[in-house]
């Protein structure tokens, strides 16, 4: 792979900050090591001794002196090496990724840490998007997604999808306007798709589709950016394989978040992928946040020996949640509206009968019966365009009060029906 070729000029430009490659360096050397080079606090200057974090399972994480005093303090940009180092088995254990046994400059797999993984998309996006490149994704997307992207100036070509995710078929048809020419700076250089519990679509990509989408990426040399926050949030077995799993060139960047099972707070995320491209990454963390939070780091790597445990009941939570949101649509909307039921994630897209645009009635009608969700709209490449689509989120709100919404929304929809909803008070504008 000729990664150079992906790079915007900015991140061409960027060059490893001085003072950083020193905290690696000592960081890499032992406690003997005598260092007046860092220009970071003393932590015994630092007012904090001690912490501890109940668990709800009983445990208790202690955080003694020494502990504390180095989950205050600056450290690497990658991320704290003992992180990364579990987070890396992690990827090989779950994905197996052909990278993994790959020299560096052929695109080794390489990780680092980031401030959840919005700050990893962001500066993946930044690293490879000049203003008017083509980036392909399916629409409707992340509007987080889409905030990140659309300032750059690209010009973003929608690929159809359904409930299977985007369809390789449309995406060869888009990618043949360029087989009569050689690459030029029109051709597409990404890729980018959510490819488990779509957000807000709720779609999941099978395994055939996204071998037929890296074959065209194969054949027109592009990148795919696989956003994957809702991976640990399948709710059947056998968990589908990933692009990362495939990618036999080096040509995936993949961004995980443990926001959906450990804490949306705490932002952690991690950019997984080339080499070359994730040390682009790392230069532009060094100067932007110098890194992800130390104690935040520190914390997750206490509760990396429970991840399975954590993962199964967020599971169980999240398919409860799933089933009480379809149960409720299946009772107050199966004659105004549609929908797919979402094998992952924490989202229903719902398209309600009948309406051109959801705007008004999620904004205004919905809102006055004390009823928040998001309209449609927002998660297309032009939002100001009708869509007849509403997400609702099932993450926050009890299976009581996901009934109500439904409900609500048939009415409002169809008879504008008074309903006397003063108990009802929810907001489903949630991730
Ligand atoms: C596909 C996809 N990619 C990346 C992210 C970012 O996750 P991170 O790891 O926590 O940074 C997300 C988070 N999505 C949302 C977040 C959110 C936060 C406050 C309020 C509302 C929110 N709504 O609605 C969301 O959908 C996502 O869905």
């Amino acid at each position: 792979m000729n990664y150079s070729r992906f790079l915007t000029a900015v991140s061409a430009a960027r060059k490893p900050s001085p003072i950083r490659i020193l905290t690696e360096l000592q960081q890499r050397s032992p406690p003997t090591l005598i260092s007046l080079a860092g220009g970071a606090p003393n932590p015994d200057t630092f007012p904090f001794h001690s912490a501890s974090i109940k668990m709800k399972n009983g445990e208790t994480i202690e955080f003694d002196g020494a502990m504390m005093k180095r989950a205050l303090q600056y450290s690497g940009s990658y991320g704290i090496p003992e992180l990364i180092s579990w987070m890396k088995e992690l990827q090989k254990r779950l994905h197996n990724p052909p990278t993994a046994s790959f020299s560096p400059e052929r695109g080794q797999m390489e990780m680092c840490v980031t401030t959840g993984s919005q700050e990893g998309l962001c500066k993946v996006f930044e690293m490879l998007v000049n203003p008017g490149d083509t980036v392909l994704l399916d629409a409707p997307t992340y509007s987080g997604t889409l905030a990140a992207l659309q300032p750059l100036g690209c010009n973003i070509v929608n690929v159809p999808s359904d409930q299977y995710g985007m369809i390789p078929d449309s995406l060869r048809d888009i990618l043949a306007q360029w087989d009569s020419h050689k690459p030029d700076s029109t051709t597409p250089k990404v890729l980018y798709t959510i490819p488990n519990g779509g957000n807000p679509t709720g779609a999941s990509m099978t395994l055939e589709r996204k071998q037929k989408v890296y074959e065209l990426a194969k054949k027109y040399d592009f990148l795919i950016i696989e956003d994957d926050p809702y991976y640990f949030l399948q709710f059947q077995k056998p968990w589908a394989s990933t692009f990362l799993s495939l990618d036999v060139d080096g040509r995936v960047i993949r961004t995980d978040s443990f926001s959906k099972i450990l804490s949306s707070g705490l932002r952690i995320g991690f950019v997984t992928g080339p080499k070359p491209l994730v040390d682009r990454v790392v230069l532009h963390i060094q100067a932007s946040t110098m890194h992800t939070s130390t104690l935040t780091q520190v914390r997750h790597l206490s509760l990396s020996l429970s991840l399975s445990l954590l993962i199964r009941l967020s599971l169980s939570f999240y398919r409860a949640q799933r089933n009480a949101m379809l149960s409720s649509a299946d009772k107050w909307l199966k004659d105004v509206a549609e929908w797919h039921a979402p094998v992952a994630g924490m989202f229903l897209w719902i398209k309600l009968k009948g309406i051109k645009d959801t705007q008004q009635l999620i904004m205004e009608k919905a809102l006055e019966k004390e009823v928040l969700l998001v309209p449609g709209g927002v998660f297309n490449i032009h939002s100001s365009e009708p869509c007849p689509y509403v997400r609702a989120a099932f993450s926050l709100s009890t299976p009581q009060q996901i009934d109500e919404v439904p409900h609500i929304l048939g009415s409002v929809g169809i008879s504008g029906a008074n309903l006397n909803s003063s108990a009802v008070r929810m907001s489903l504008w949630s991730s």
